[in-house]
């Protein structure tokens, strides 16, 4: 075992095998070697084993178990001594396989696609501890330096849970896109429903249009490598058949039937703290969704690590006279962290632009867009 282990990547040109090379080289001081193949400027997996000693699988979920098993043949015992982790978004079968060589074995599944952000903070991580002993501290300082909400399980636990967690929510919001297709011809598409939005409608379609930017392998695994996303599949159907039952029955019994089924008889079982909390999440989210869709806005990008430049820019408004309606930080798509300011309709563009006009003079901040309402 050594503090700085050459770290080397199975998958390194993928999404999250660049996200991880950044992540290592920049915020741990290591250095990194990545295989992935007919990439230029990769190497192969025999110079992997030998120089790397922590090895990391980030390749297509269906292909892991085999790549791993492929490199527990290629290393033949030389990977004693080495940790070996994964970060597929299914954990028994990669983690078996990493537990047929002789490396110590630690299994990831980071709860994001990979951000743009450069640490997980914020975002949960499982960690299924398989076979550790010498690499227990430098994982901690791994785990610690990606700043993950960390969340233990055995690989058994987080498949089943991901059934529910990702292949459900997955399944119900493609069976969304399937419906609103199918409608789509007499009704529209989104953008000709969303005029029509409850906060609901827009927070669903929103989750089914990333799931349609995104790689569709890794939702397609998701449900066929999870061995607990068949039953789930078939328990997802009888709720609805279930539903479609009631309806087409339609008698006050049936709506009775509805109200226990789908209301008190889920409040029992899901109980009342996490429902609470849940319907908290949806509010706030919601007076989210209503700041960003006013229609008078603008968004700049702050020096970062700079005590009081937040400040000064609300400072820039007040002597302008303008007050600001809401304020949030996000990141534009570039990544970049900005704050958009919304304001109300009674606010003065001239009074916006001359303070827009004095922050970017006085260096406080940049701007990166201004809604044409303002200029
Ligand atoms: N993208 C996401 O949202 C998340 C992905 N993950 C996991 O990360 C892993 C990688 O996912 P992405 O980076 O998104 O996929 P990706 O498709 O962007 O990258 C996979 C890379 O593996 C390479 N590869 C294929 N066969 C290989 C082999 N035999 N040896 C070495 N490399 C090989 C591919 O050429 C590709 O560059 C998956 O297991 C996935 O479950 C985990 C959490 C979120
Ligand atoms: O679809 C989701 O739930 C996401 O937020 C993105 C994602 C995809 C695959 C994962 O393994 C983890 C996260």
């Amino acid at each position: 075992m050594t503090s700085s282990p050459t770290i080397g990547l199975i998958g390194s040109e993928g999404s999250y095998g660049r996200w991880l090379r950044r992540f290592f080289e920049t915020r741990m001081g290591l250095a990194v070697l990545g295989s992935d193949p007919g990439k230029p400027g990769t190497v192969e997996p025999e110079e992997l084993i030998a120089r790397c000693r922590v090895l990391v699988f980030c390749a297509p979920i269906r292909h892991t178990p085999a790549i791993i098993a492929d490199y527990v043949k290629r290393a033949g015992g030389r990977e004693r001594g080495a940790l070996w982790l994964d970060v597929t978004s299914i954990k028994e079968t990669p983690v078996a396989a990493m537990l047929a060589s002789q490396a110590e074995v630690v299994g990831l599944h980071p709860m994001t696609a990979a951000p743009k952000a450069p640490t997980l903070k914020g975002r949960a991580m499982v960690v299924c501890e398989a076979r550790l002993d010498v690499w227990r501290g430098w994982l901690a300082g791994f785990l610690g330096a990606l700043r993950a909400q960390c969340v233990r399980a055995t690989p058994e636990q987080h498949d089943r849970i991901m059934a529910l967690v990702q292949a459900m929510v997955h399944a119900t919001h493609l069976a969304q896109g399937g419906v609103l297709g199918e409608y789509a011809d007499r009704l529209g598409g989104l953008e000709a429903l969303l005029p029509f939005r409850s906060a609901s409608f827009e927070l669903d379609t929103a989750m089914l249009s990333r799931i349609l930017a995104m790689n569709p392998a890794i939702y397609e695994d998701i449900q066929f490598c999870n061995p607990y996303a068949g039953p789930m599949l078939g328990a997802l159907v009888r709720q609805i058949e279930g539903l479609r039952g009631l309806v087409a029955r339609g008698d006050d019994a049936a709506r009775a039937d509805f109200r226990r089924r789908f209301f008190t008889d889920a409040h029992a079982a899901l109980g009342e703290p996490a429902i609470a909390e849940g319907n908290y999440t949806f509010e706030r989210v919601g007076y989210l969704l209503a700041d960003l869709a006013g229609e008078r806005s603008v968004s700049m990008h702050l020096p970062e690590d700079q005590a009081g430049s937040l400040r000064r820019l609300l400072h820039a408004f007040e002597r302008q006279g303008v007050s600001i309606a809401s304020i949030h930080s996000s990141r534009t798509p570039a990544g970049e962290v900005h704050f958009r300011l919304g304001f109300d309709a009674d606010v003065a563009a001239a009074a916006v632009s001359a303070a827009l006009a004095r922050i970017e003079t006085e260096g406080i901040g940049r701007l990166l867009e201004r809604s044409p309402e303002l200029t």
